[in-house]
């Protein structure tokens, strides 16, 4: 990670405006010194550190909420299909059909050497593993069961029909899987399945697979062209593009007034930490930004982590970046600059994207939680509900229903995932003579 040397001090509010930054780096070389510095880093200054499995939390949060949908991310690339997706359907009972995943491979080595190998499998090779374990977890929930093969017949003593249940028998190139499906069918079956491509590979991935699309727009036009680019590429799957829902991911602090909402920004300047901002940066780049001089222009490589971000600020920028005019004028604990304003301007300013670019709505991030959210919830969304572009009350049903309507509990007819449906594929019934009723 970077240097300590040229960084903004901590104790002074306008740190990370103002403060006189050292030009260059102490230059430590690129040496096996770096895993051990930049776990310092990350663990001083709590970045991503700790990070508990999100879906332990689900059910408690579910057991006192009715509507709130989940969307988890879960990394698919360390984990046995078979075994997920029994997860997933049973957070899906759980959640009476709130459950959503967010697609993700990984882009980092330290999570490879975590799981006994050397280091991550190539960018686009992940999507090519990643295409083959949505198979698999496809047959499993859209194709074991049918439909009315629970019967919970006390009469004549039978749960379920075994001739409807039928045995996923799946031999490709990373898995394979000769069984049923560990639970009956859930309220969605398949979660509402999220996904944040950005490279090409990952957008023809999100536009076959995704049905709400997480994006990082820096300005309108990229943001209308990527969204327009999505839909063209899921019609070109065969889809219906507006089966597609996209969500910006944007920050937000808003006040009373404007004056107030930059009052807070101030503050919550003294208490960022840029040491930590640079380490995500660094780890979601893939470049190790130790030895860099703050002031050097930006240059794009690509790699085997997440290629689009310094892509944004160097090959699509017409701007030239360096890392002091992104995190020492900007970074609150990100790349990404918060909307701040009154809570009038900050709702003209998402009414805006959402009309000029075509998104669905909004990926909000925090800069402080809860404060930062509470703030949106009580003085943004009051304006939004006036101007009838935000709901009032929930949608019954479950996560898929609210987001696209009654009657759409389960993935569309056009979407991949259902053309593994029953007798959609090869499936071998289960042996088990059922008994005829009497
Ligand atoms: C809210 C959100 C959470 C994400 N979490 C993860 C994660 O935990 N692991 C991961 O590998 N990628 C994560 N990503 C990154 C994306 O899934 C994706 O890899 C990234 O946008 C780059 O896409 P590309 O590899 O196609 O360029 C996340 C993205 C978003 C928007």
């Amino acid at each position: 990670m970077c240097e300590a040397a040229w960084l903004p001090s901590r104790s002074s509010p306008t740190a990370a405006t103002s403060h006189p930054m050292q030009t260059r780096c102490r230059q430590p070389s690129r040496s096996s010194l770096m895993p051990r510095r930049s776990r310092i880093q990350t663990i001083t200054h709590a970045v991503q550190v700790p990070v508990n499995d999100p879906l332990l939390v689900v059910p408690a949060m579910a057991a006192v909420t009715k509507h709130i949908g989940f969307g988890v991310t879960c990394n698919l690339t360390y984990e046995p299909p078979y075994l997920f997706a029994r997860r997933m359907s049973t957070l899906d009972h759980l959640t009476r059909g709130r459950i959503g995943w967010n697609i993700v491979t990984g882009y980092l080595d330290s999570a490879a050497r975590g799981m006994g190998l050397a280091r991550q499998a190539k960018h686009d090779d992940r999507y090519e593993t990643a295409e083959e374990y949505m198979e698999v977890v496809y047959k499993l929930w859209e194709g074991s069961w049918e439909d009315d093969a629970v019967l919970r017949d006390r009469e004549r003593g039978i749960y379920a029909d075994p001739r409807k249940v039928h045995r996923v028998q799946h031999t490709g190139q990373h898995y394979r899987v000769d069984a049923i499906h560990l639970s009956e069918p859930s309220p969605q079956r398949t979660p509402v399945l999220y996904q944040a491509g950005a490279s090409s590979r990952g957008k023809d991935f999100a536009a076959k697979h995704a049905e709400c699309v997480f994006l990082a727009g820096p300005t309108k036009d990229n943001t209308r062209t990527t969204v327009a680019d999505l839909r063209r590429r899921a019609e070109a799957q065969g889809r219906d593009p507006a089966d597609i829902l996209v969500f910006l991911g944007r920050a937000v602090v808003v006040g009373r007034t404007r004056k107030e909402a930059e009052e807070k920004v101030e503050e919550y300047h003294r208490y960022a930490s840029i040491e930590g901002a640079l380490s995500h940066f660094s780890s979601i780049t893939g470049v190790d930004f130790s030895h860099c001089d703050p002031d050097e222009p930006l240059r794009h490589e690509e790699n085997d982590a997440t290629n689009f971000i310094l892509r944004a600020f160097t090959v699509d920028s017409s701007e030239t970046w360096t890392l002091r005019k992104i995190f020492g004028e900007k970074g609150l604990g990100s790349r990404n600059e918060p909307l701040v304003g009154s809570a009038e301007e900050i709702a003209d300013e998402l009414q805006s994207w959402v009309e000029d670019t075509d998104i669905d709505g909004f990926n909000l991030s925090r800069v402080v939680t809860p404060e930062g959210l509470e703030d949106f919830v009580d003085l943004v969304v009051p304006l939004l509900q006036e101007r009838g572009i935000y709901k009032r009350d929930y949608a019954e049903g479950t996560l898929r229903e609210k987001l696209f309507g009654p009657g759409r509990a389960r993935l569309a007819t056009s979407h991949p995932g259902a053309s593994f449906r029953t007798l959609g594929f090869s499936a071998a019934p289960s042996q088990t003579i059922i008994p005829a009723a009497e």
